[in-house]
């Protein structure tokens, strides 16, 4: 799948150097607070094929007549999607938060709330859903995580690299506040690892990984050169009861809990001495809607690492054992997810997150594996 060129005027292909010269104009004349006028960017854009009318303001889509929150989640029927949804539903209404993906969803996540079909590679499909919808917030949780995006490498590439820019054209050209969740993944061998501070070196070894460094840097230039207000965090692993991990390489810190519960045993593909950034997804969703509530101007930066706990299998198998004296892990490393794993960071410095907007985790190890136990009964359905 190959994006289309981008062009000018109607139907016209822009010379490469007018562009430039126009582009250069643009950043010379733009004002010192460091976000450059929308005008322009109209203008630019218009010439996209996003069929933009070349007098169009870019920030068009503010004059909904309604300061009301509505809310669109894109790949909602993954991990965090639903309990996103859910989350944000209690605080904005049921119906102001819409439910999408390319999947069929179950019965009761259906008749939860709004559910409609969003394939993030259909730009034009995308642009009706924000418009009939008066969307003012989107969350783009689509994606292949960093196992399945090694075993498919095309389609990771399209979904997370093509399908972010249809994300970030529509999320500007109708002035959404935008939500892009980065990973641990965006780290590599060549980052300092214990800890891993925001701004270092990112040169990971993922498709996953490098789609998200794409992702963060994408989204602050559009940030810086076209006003959009994006919001990013880098997730660590994350661990929820309720739902099931989409095939990354910190799934065996959900699916623990749930062969424990059923089997009082588990095989676990990553050695014992793997020491990765966790977070219960309570903290994980609570983290996201305050970011994306904190003042502008408290946001130093528009990529934020966050954090709570960091753990080894063995010591989550440690913690197990308290509660469940007859638990046994076993290893079967793969290498693939090992490797993974190898080049991530083992600890998280989320102290900008912590001092520009306030940021506090709630759930360390033995709280996470006790309210994981406790919720035993969820933990048996999403089996
Ligand atoms: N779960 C974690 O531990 C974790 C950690 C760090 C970051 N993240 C990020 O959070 C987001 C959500 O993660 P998740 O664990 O729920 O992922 P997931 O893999 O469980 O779900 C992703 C969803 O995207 C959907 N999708 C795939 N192709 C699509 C397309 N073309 N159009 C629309 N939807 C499509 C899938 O159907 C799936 O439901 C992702 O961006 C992920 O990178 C997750
Ligand atoms: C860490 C995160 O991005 C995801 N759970 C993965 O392992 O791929």
């Amino acid at each position: 799948m190959r994006d289309l060129p981008i062009t000018y005027g109607v139907g016209r292909a822009m010379p490469g150097a007018k562009m430039l010269r126009q582009v250069a104009g643009q950043m010379l004349a733009s004002p010192a607070c460091g976000c450059w006028t929308s005008a322009p960017l109209a203008r630019f854009l218009a010439t996209s094929p996003r069929q933009i009318p070349a007098d169009a303001n870019f920030h068009s889509g503010s004059f909904s007549g309604s300061d009301q929150t509505r809310i669109l989640i894109t790949g909602g029927l993954g991990q965090l999607g639903v309990g996103l949804a859910n989350f944000l539903r209690k605080r904005f209404g049921k119906d102001n938060v819409i439910l999408s993906d390319i999947r069929k969803p179950p019965d009761h996540i259906f008749h939860s709330g709004p559910f409609i079909y969003s394939d993030i590679l259909d730009y034009k499909n995308l642009r009706e859903i924000v418009v009939n919808n008066r969307i003012t917030w989107l969350f783009h949780y689509s994606a292949l995580l960093s196992a399945v995006g090694e075993a498919n490498v095309p389609l990771a590439r399209a979904v997370n690299i093509t399908g972010l820019h249809n994300v970030l054209d529509v999320a500007a050209e109708h002035n959404l506040r935008l939500f892009v969740p980065s990973t641990i993944g965006a780290f590599g061998p060549t980052s300092p690892r214990n800890p891993t501070p925001d701004l270092c070196i990112q040169r990971p070894r993922t498709i996953y990984g490098v789609s998200k460094v794409h992702a963060e840097l994408m989204g602050e230039y559009y940030h810086y050169r076209y006003g959009l207000d994006f919001r990013c965090l880098r997730y660590p692993g994350i661990i929820s009861a309720d739902s099931q991990p989409g095939g990354g390489t910190t799934d065996y810190a959900v699916r623990i809990f749930h062969d424990a519960i059923k089997n009082g045993k588990f095989e676990c593909n990553l050695k014992s001495s793997t020491r990765l950034p966790m977070m219960y997804i309570d903290d994980c969703l609570r983290a996201t809607l305050e970011v994306m509530e904190a003042p502008a101007e408290s946001l130093s930066m528009r990529t934020y690492n966050v954090n709570a706990m960091s753990f080894t299998p063995e010591d989550l198998a440690q913690e197990l054992l308290k509660h469940i004296p007859e638990f046994q892990i076993t290893y079967n490393v793969d290498s693939v997810r090992q490797a993974i794993a190898d080049s991530w960071p083992m600890n998280f410095d989320d102290s900008n997150a912590r001092k520009d907007w306030g940021w506090k985790h709630d759930f360390d190890l033995p709280e996470l594996v006790t309210t994981m136990l406790n919720s035993d009964t969820r933990v048996a359905q999403a089996n």
